[in-house]
């Protein structure tokens, strides 16, 4: 059996370096994630301000089966667990149709206020 650890239990300085190697790709990776999570957040407070203005309701659950489908395949050609796009998309969709709601009752800085 090969061993990556030396006989004091010190790891190896190669696989050391090849574990912050990879880390620094998965601190980028999680940056960006991030960072393309708060400019969905910024589309969909605007879609949240739209609909409030013009009395839509907060979900849309057509567009939602609309959504997961095209994931599930993306998921699927990216050699990704489909089940767990549709999660992450349903937990993303669910905190997005919180705002929603609080933008409706007005219940938000800079919402168009209650409805009528
Ligand atoms: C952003 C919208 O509102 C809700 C949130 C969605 C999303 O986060 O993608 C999709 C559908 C709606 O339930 C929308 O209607 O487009």
């Amino acid at each position: 059996m090969t061993t990556s650890s030396t006989a004091t239990g010190d790891v190896d300085p190669a696989i050391r370096a090849e574990l912050a190697r990879l880390r620094e790709s998965i601190d980028n990776i999680d940056a960006a994630v991030v960072h393309m999570l708060a400019e969905r957040f910024k589309c969909t407070q605007q879609v949240g301000h739209l609909k409030a203005a013009h009395q839509l309701p907060p979900a849309d659950p057509a567009r939602e089966a609309q959504q997961i489908a095209r994931l599930r395949s993306l998921a699927e050609n990216a050699r990704l667990d489909p089940a767990f796009a549709e999660k992450l998309l349903n937990f993303i969709i669910a905190e997005v149709i919180r705002h929603h709601e609080r933008i409706a009752d007005g219940t938000v800085n800079g919402a168009t206020g209650p409805r009528e």
